[in-house]
C-alpha cells in the first residue's frame, strides 16, 4: 500500500498548482491526449504492482512468503528464517521434545521456555508482542531467550498460515500454548481482545494441530479466574465453574469447553492449567504486585480492594518456578494425541489441573511484605471491591496436580516477593523513574 501511495505522490507533476494554471492554456490537443495516454499507463503499472503484492500462490512459496510479510505478519518466511526455527527447534537430549511455545515473550511463556531448553529440549517461540502492556519488556525477555538460542517467531495464533508453515518445517512433539489476552479487569476495557485471544485464537491453533501430522500434545493455560463466584474452599477441579466473574473467566472456561471438543472429536492430547496469581521475576506490570512496587517507590498512592464489611480479599499467589515445575510436569505426563491429519483414532487424554501455592495471602498483608523488602512506606488507599471482574478470595487444591506429576509448590510469598524486588531494581533501578 505504502508503496502505490508513494508512486501516485511521484505522479503529481506539477509540484504547485499556480505553475500548471499558467502552462494549462498553452498545451495542444496532442499533448493533452498524450498526457492522458501516458497517465493510463503509469496507472495500469501500478494495479498490477499492487495485484502481484497480494498472497495469492500457496503458504509454501517464497513470492508469496515475501509479500505476506508485507501485508499480514512483518518478519517470518523465508529461507533464513526456516533455518533458524529448526535450528531452535533441535532437540538435544535422548526422547527430549520439540515444543512450540506460544506466549513465548510473555511471563510465563519466558520461564517455560528456558527452562525446557536448558533441559536439551527444542523450543520455538511464538509472540505477536503486542502493546497490553510495555513492549520493550517482551522485546528484553526476548533477548535473553535468544542468548540461549530460542527463536521467537514474530506472529498471531490467529494466523494459520504462518501456523501451518511452523508444523510443516518442525514436526512439533508438543503445544505449550501461553498466548492469552491476560488481565481481570482489562476486560471491561477491551472485550474483543480477549475474544480474539483466548477464543478464536486458541480454536486456530486447534485447527492447525488437529491436521498436523504427527498432531501434537497440548498443555495450555486456562485460570484460577474460572472458580468465579464459588465460594466452597479451596478450590477443586470437580467443583462447578460456570459462575465466572469477568469475561476473561469466561473465555478461559470457553476454551475449556473448547478443548473438550477437540479432545472428543479429533483426539487431540489436551491439558488446561489452572493458574493462581503468577508472580515473580520478568513479570506482569499490570498485576498488582508488580505495580504496587513501582509505585510504592515512586511514593504514589495505591488502591489496595476489601470485601463487603471490611472482608479480606486474599489471593493463592503462586510462585514463576513453582508454575514452570508444574507447566513441565504437565508436558511430562501428556500422552500423545491419537488422531491424524484431522480424523480421530482412538480416545486421547483431557486433563485439568489446578497449579496454586495452597496458601493464600490477604492483598494487605502483600503490601507489608513489599514495604518491608523495599524499605518504603505505601500509602494505602483502601477502598471497595470494584465490580469490574476481580473475585474476593482464591485457594487451590492441588491434589491432582500433586498425584498426576508431584507438584508441590515451595516458595511462599516472603522468598518469592524477595526474588521479584530483587529483579525489579536490577531491572528499572530503585528509583523514582516514570518509564513504564
Ligand atoms: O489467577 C488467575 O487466574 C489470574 O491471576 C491474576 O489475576 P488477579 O488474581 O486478579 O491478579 P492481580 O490483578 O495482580 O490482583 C491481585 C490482587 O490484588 C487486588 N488488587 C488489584 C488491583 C488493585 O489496584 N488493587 C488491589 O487490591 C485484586 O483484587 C487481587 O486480589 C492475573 O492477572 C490473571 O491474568 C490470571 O488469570
Amino acid at each position: 500500500m505504502k508503496l502505490s501511495s508513494s508512486h501516485l505522490d511521484n505522479n503529481n507533476i506539477p509540484s504547485t498548482p499556480g505553475k500548471f494554471k499558467i502552462q494549462r492554456f498553452r498545451w495542444h490537443y496532442s499533448s493533452l491526449a498524450k498526457l492522458t495516454f501516458w497517465s493510463f499507463v503509469f496507472m495500469g503499472l501500478i494495479l498490477v504492482f499492487f495485484l502481484k503484492s497480494l498472497p495469492t500462490s500457496p503458504p509454501n512459496s517464497t513470492p508469496s512468503d515475501l509479500s505476506r510479510r508485507s501485508l499480514k505478519t512483518k518478519s517470518w518466511g523465508g529461507p533464513g528464517w526456516e533455518k533458524r526455527v529448526k535450528s531452535s527447534a533441535k532437540i538435544r537430549s535422548p526422547n527430549g521434545f520439540s515444543v512450540l511455545v506460544t506466549g513465548a515473550a510473555g511471563f510465563v511463556g519466558t520461564h517455560v521456555s528456558a527452562a525446557l531448553k536448558r533441559r536439551g529440549d527444542g523450543v520455538v517461540g511464538l509472540d505477536n508482542f503486542n502493546n497490553y502492556y510495555d513492549p520493550s519488556l517482551k522485546r528484553a525477555r526476548q533477548s535473553l531467550l535468544e542468548r540461549s538460542g530460542i527463536f521467537i517467531v514474530e506472529g498471531d495464533i490467529n494466523d494459520v498460515v504462518l501456523l501451518n508453515k511452523l508444523f510443516q518445517v518442525v514436526p512439533f512433539t508438543h503445544v505449550m500454548h501461553l498466548a492469552a489476552q491476560a488481565g481481570v479487569r482489562y476486560a471491561m476495557e477491551n472485550p474483543n481482545s480477549y475474544v480474539h485471544s483466548n477464543i478464536a485464537g486458541f480454536v486456530n491453533l486447534l485447527e492447525v494441530c488437529k491436521n498436523a501430522n504427527p498432531q501434537p500434545a497440548i498443555v495450555w493455560a486456562s485460570s484460577s479466574s474460572v472458580y468465579g463466584l464459588n465460594t466452597k474452599i479451596p478450590f477443586s477441579e470437580k467443583d462447578r465453574t460456570d459462575q465466572p466473574a469477568s469475561l476473561y473467566a469466561a473465555t478461559k472456561k470457553a476454551g475449556e469447553e473448547i478443548a473438550h471438543t477437540y479432545n472428543h472429536i479429533y483426539g487431540l492430547s489436551l491439558t488446561g492449567l489452572r493458574f493462581f496469581t503468577v508472580y515473580g521475576p520478568w513479570g506482569r506490570p499490570d498485576m498488582a504486585y508488580f505495580f504496587f512496587t513501582r509505585d510504592i517507590l515512586k511514593g504514589k498512592s495505591i488502591p489496595i480492594f476489601e470485601g463487603a464489611n471490611h472482608g479480606t480479599v486474599a489471593r493463592d499467589f503462586t510462585y514463576i518456578d513453582d508454575i514452570v515445575k508444574g507447566c513441565l510436569g504437565a508436558l511430562d505426563t501428556a500422552e500423545k494425541s491419537t488422531g491424524s491429519g484431522g480424523k480421530k483414532k482412538g480416545s486421547a487424554q483431557l486433563r485439568v489441573f489446578n497449579l496454586g501455592n495452597t496458601s493464600p495471602v490477604p492483598v494487605s498483608d502483600l503490601v507489608s511484605i513489599l514495604e518491608r523488602l523495599l524499605k518504603v512506606k505505601a500509602k494505602r488507599m483502601v477502598m471497595k471491591l470494584p465490580r469490574n471482574g476481580d473475585v474476593q478470595f482464591t485457594h487451590a487444591n492441588i491434589s491432582f496436580a500433586h498425584r498426576e506429576f508431584g507438584y508441590k509448590p515451595t516458595t511462599d510469598l516472603q522468598t518469592g516477593l524477595k526474588k521479584f524486588v530483587r529483579w525489579y531494581v536490577s531491572y528499572y533501578g530503585s528509583g523514582k523513574k516514570d518509564d513504564h
